[in-house]
């Protein structure tokens, strides 16, 4: 596995593939700079050995050419997170881009246009990747949340820099942590998923349960297996199609000898609003008109010991409906715990959409060992797949 210390990156200018799809406001600012200031080390090494810098990157799903979602909006974000000017170019391939990027001195940085304003990037185009291939001597994979995409700058490109391309710090980082969870981690190894529906974790709960010693079932999801098993879940979300697979996963994790933990109680709305009516409920007894929205007490303090005991610890999925105030407390406490088992030692890795973003909201950010940048390619990775960004630079 090649990484930025395989190269001396003197008089090189490092064409890089970075993140920098981030969110953006209706005045184009920057609301999320996670990606940004998650890219600098890689750069930041490259500058300090010599070289300069290309950055490569898409933002949003643009169609064409539409001037809404052109990196220009972000350039001065990261320059102000770099510390370095940044220049910009008008697009990401041609003769002027290519006399640009040949004209860069040792320590400058070139931010290129949105590569997606080119259908070829995600169609994996040989002949576009091609084309960028020729602006850098070598080639530096950063971009971890676009690692599962088999596009033109994220995998393609790959095949033009023979013996010299690497992962970034970042994709290093990333890849490392996964390891931790599914490879190396020191036992008892706990998962925790929750989140809204089964049928988007199935493939992860699968590969999951030759991991892990211990996996909680939480959020939305608990109660298709809670049905499943026989249980009155009122109005509670549920996949009804799922409920034989649930149990079959339950059969599975005996066989495995991995312990599964499903809420005993649940804190019931009769309305799904943040000013609903609400009552404690065993999971097992929630009549009609009612829906589990949040962990009740006694399965929070279940979770918590769980959490304490375990010295590695994957969280995917909130443990109820946390956008609404009312219904965040089992996810805060969760947090709290995981927080408070890092603290201990334990290695903690926090990956998938919305669990980042509750991460993040209640402050747990600095609390647990790694926040993964990815979303889709944290998901896909857990499933065991080989993303294609990962697997271009292997090859
Ligand atoms: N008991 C519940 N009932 C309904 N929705 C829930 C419940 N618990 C969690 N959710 C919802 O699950 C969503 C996140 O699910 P999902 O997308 O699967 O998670 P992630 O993005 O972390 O993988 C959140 O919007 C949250 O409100
Ligand atoms: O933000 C991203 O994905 P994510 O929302 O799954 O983390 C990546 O930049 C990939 O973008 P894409 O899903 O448009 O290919």
């Amino acid at each position: 596995m090649k990484t930025l210390n395989d190269f001396n990156f003197e008089n090189k200018k490092a064409l890089i593939r970075v993140d920098f799809n981030v969110p953006l406001n209706e005045n184009f600012e920057v609301t999320d700079a996670t990606r940004i200031v998650s890219a600098k080390p890689t750069i930041i090494k490259i500058l300090e050995d010599g070289g300069s810098c290309i950055l490569m990157s898409h933002l949003g799903r643009p169609k064409g050419f539409q001037d809404e979602f052109s990196l220009k909006h972000i350039a001065s974000k990261v320059e102000d997170i770099l510390g370095v000017e940044v220049k910009t170019v008008a697009d990401c391939i041609g003769a002027d881009v290519e006399a640009v990027a040949a004209s860069l001195e040792p320590g400058q940085i070139l931010l290129l246009e949105n590569l997606r304003f080119y259908k070829e990037e995600t169609a994996g185009d040989v002949g576009f990747a091609e084309k960028l291939s020729k602006l850098g001597d070598i080639y530096v994979n950063d971009a971890f949340g676009t690692a599962h995409r088999a596009h033109a700058s994220t995998t393609i490109v790959a095949q033009f820099f023979e013996g010299k391309k690497c992962f970034g710090s970042l994709l290093a980082q990333e890849i490392d942590s996964i390891k931790k969870v599914m490879e190396t981690g020191e036992k008892p190894v706990l998962a925790i998923l929750g989140g809204a529906k089964v049928s988007s974790k199935i493939t992860i709960i699968e590969n999951i349960l030759d991991k892990v010693d211990h996996l909680i079932i939480g959020g939305g999801m608990a109660f298709t297996f809670v049905k499943a098993q026989g249980g009155n879940i009122g109005n509670s979300i549920c996949e009804d199609d799922k409920m034989p697979l649930a149990l079959d996963i339950l059969k599975q994790a005996k066989a495995k000898n991995v312990q599964i933990h499903i809420p005993v109680d649940t804190i019931a709305a009769d309305d799904f609003s943040n000013d609903a009516n609400t009552q404690i409920l065993d999971i097992n007894e929630i009549p009609d008109g009612w829906e589990g929205v949040d962990a009740g007490p006694k399965s929070r303090a279940q979770f918590h010991n769980v959490v304490m005991a375990s010295k590695t610890i994957l969280w995917n999925g909130p443990l109820g409906v946390f956008e609404m105030e009312s219904f965040a407390g089992g996810t805060i406490e969760l947090g709290n715990s995981i927080a408070e088992a890092t603290k201990n030692g334990a290695f903690s890795l926090v990956g998938g959409g919305d669990s980042v973003a509750a991460v993040k909201q209640f402050g747990f950010e600095e609390k647990v060992s790694y926040v993964s940048t990815g979303g889709g390619a944290m998901l896909e990775s857990l499933e065991g797949k080989t993303l294609p960004g990962i697997a271009a630079i292997l090859e």
